[in-house]
């Protein structure tokens, strides 16, 4: 036979092949289908000499993104960069330097104590079952490990330690802060790139060296944690009025020890269960923060009459953060979602984590979520002090808060001259302090007045009484 007629009957045995393939896919009942999968899988691994083992993208559903997904993705990076021919770049540490992991489809060689694998990407795709114009698909990624299976116990033990562990250790050196917020049901995040330090926090040295104290101390307890039997949390509540530092510090918190911040906004969580979820999908080595957590829920309405609370709050707040309108289709958290998720779910979560609320009035909140073992410590930022200022000349009885000095320190001309920004600062300081004067003698003056008024009517009353009694 002829070169060409043996091709063009090897082409029509393919086409025929790939013919009755297609009818068999197109025709054959969906169970038939699964058995020839099953068996012919079977048979294959029969004769076949190679373990595979798929690491998934996520576990529990979609729920969270599996850390040896990850780990094996900072693994393979390095290894890929000179293997794979696609790979897939991303940016990072403060945008200067770009990390490459492989693309979808690719495979890599790897070597362990002699031993050789193959590391293979790639992802299944189900189309939603929705009918529409743009069918969503939904994508699986996983990475697939293949060797020989007389490998077997090393592979499965030294090697994959090994492998998780440098993938977490090259994790932690590219890595870059997150400051997460909820969107919804969801967590989305941006680059967290704030300046704050403790250095540059505005506090009594001794108040904050404990603080700094504190943290490191936490950070580093995980075998004090697992030998007490407790879960490796802390919570913090920060409170005192606007201006003060509070979200500063927690920045600066997030600075000292490496930590991602994921800011809850509990307004947009819909209810408990939604809350769970969010609260699950959270990595370790982070600090959970809900800011103005009197304002965000009627956490204190679970124990009083709703009215009582509407009324304190003008009274007391003088800048309620929420517009009544949003009040009214308030998320339906309630303080025990909040307290649980405290207590219970933090002993499940695996990983260190801080907690932090943030309050301007801290006798707002219910006793039960601030009690100790729950926040932990409580810090009170406050107007800047004596300590504080280092300048006891000005500063006497003016309450000045931090924000407000800072504003004053800034500079007021291109130049930068710092004297001028002092003057402002002590002018500022000087007609608080007249103010504060002026207050004080005008109260002063209220109260003479009431007093008076109190011995005019006292002596009327007198008066009257001695008119009867001679009457009589
Ligand atoms: N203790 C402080 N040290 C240094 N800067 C401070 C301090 N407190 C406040 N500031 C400055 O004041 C500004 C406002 O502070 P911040 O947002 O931390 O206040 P806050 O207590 O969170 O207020 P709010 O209760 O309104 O949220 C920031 O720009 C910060 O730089
Ligand atoms: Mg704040």
């Amino acid at each position: 036979m002829n070169p060409a007629d043996m091709f063009t009957q090897v082409g029509s045995v393919i086409a025929s092949v790939m013919f009755a393939w297609a009818m068999f896919k197109q025709y054959c009942p969906y169970r038939l289908q699964e058995y020839f999968d099953k068996y012919s899988k079977r048979a294959f691994t029969f004769v076949y000499p190679y373990i595979q083992i798929s690491f998934n993208e996520f576990t529990g559903g979609r729920f969270m993104r599996s850390e040896a997904y990850s780990a094996i993705e900072n693994y393979l990076g390095s290894r890929s960069s000179t293997q794979a021919k696609r790979l897939k770049a991303d940016v990072v540490k403060n945008s200067q330097s770009v990390v490459l992991s492989m693309d979808d489809y690719e495979e890599v060689d790897d070597e362990f104590q002699g031993v050789k694998l193959r590391w293979a990407s790639g992802k299944h795709i189900s189309k939603s079952q929705s009918v529409s114009f743009y069918p969503e698909t939904d994508e699986k990624k996983y990475y697939k490990l293949t060797f020989h299976k007389r490998h077997r116990q090393l592979i499965l033990g030294d090697y994959l330690n090994h492998v998780l562990k440098e993938g977490n250790e090259i994790k932690v050196r590219n890595r870059q802060r997150k400051l997460y917020t909820n969107s919804g049901s969801y967590w989305r995040h941006v680059v967290f790139q704030h300046p704050a330090s403790f250095e540059t926090l505005a506090m009594e040295a001794e108040r904050k060296q404990e603080i700094v104290d504190d943290l490191v101390i936490f950070s580093t307890a995980e075998d004090f944690y697992a030998r007490i039997g407790r879960a490796w949390k802390r919570g913090y509540l920060l409170f005192g009025p606007p201006g003060t530092g509070k979200s500063t510090m927690i920045a600066a918190m997030a600075n000292l020890l490496n930590y991602d911040i994921y800011d809850l906004e509990l307004t947009a969580v819909k209810d408990n269960t939604e809350l769970r979820k969010l609260l699950m999908e959270t990595t370790t080595r982070s600090i959970i923060v809900i800011e103005d957590i009197d304002c965000s829920l009627d956490l204190t309405g679970q124990r009083k009459k709703k009215k009582e609370e509407e009324g304190e709050r003008d009274e007391k707040d003088p800048k309620p953060k929420l517009p009544k309108e949003e009040d009214s289709k308030q998320s339906q958290v309630t303080l025990s979602g909040i307290l649980n998720f405290v207590d219970g779910l933090w002993s499940a979560c695996r990983g260190e984590r801080l907690i932090v609320f943030t309050t301007n009035f801290v006798e707002k909140l219910d006793p039960a979520l601030i009690r100790k073992g729950r926040m932990d410590k409580h810090i009170e930022l406050s107007y800047c002090s004596f300590e504080a200022f280092q300048n006891p000349g000005v500063v006497g009885e003016t309450k000045m808060t931090p924000a407000e000095v800072a504003e004053h320190l800034m500079p007021k001309t291109i130049t930068g001259d710092a004297k001028v920004c002092l003057e402002s600062l002590i002018g500022a300081l000087e007609k608080a302090k007249e103010d504060a004067i002026l207050k004080a003698e005008e109260e002063a003056k209220e109260k003479e007045k009431e007093s008076a008024r109190l011995k005019a009517e006292e002596e009327a009353i007198g008066e009257r009484e001695r008119e009867r009694e001679s009457k009589s």
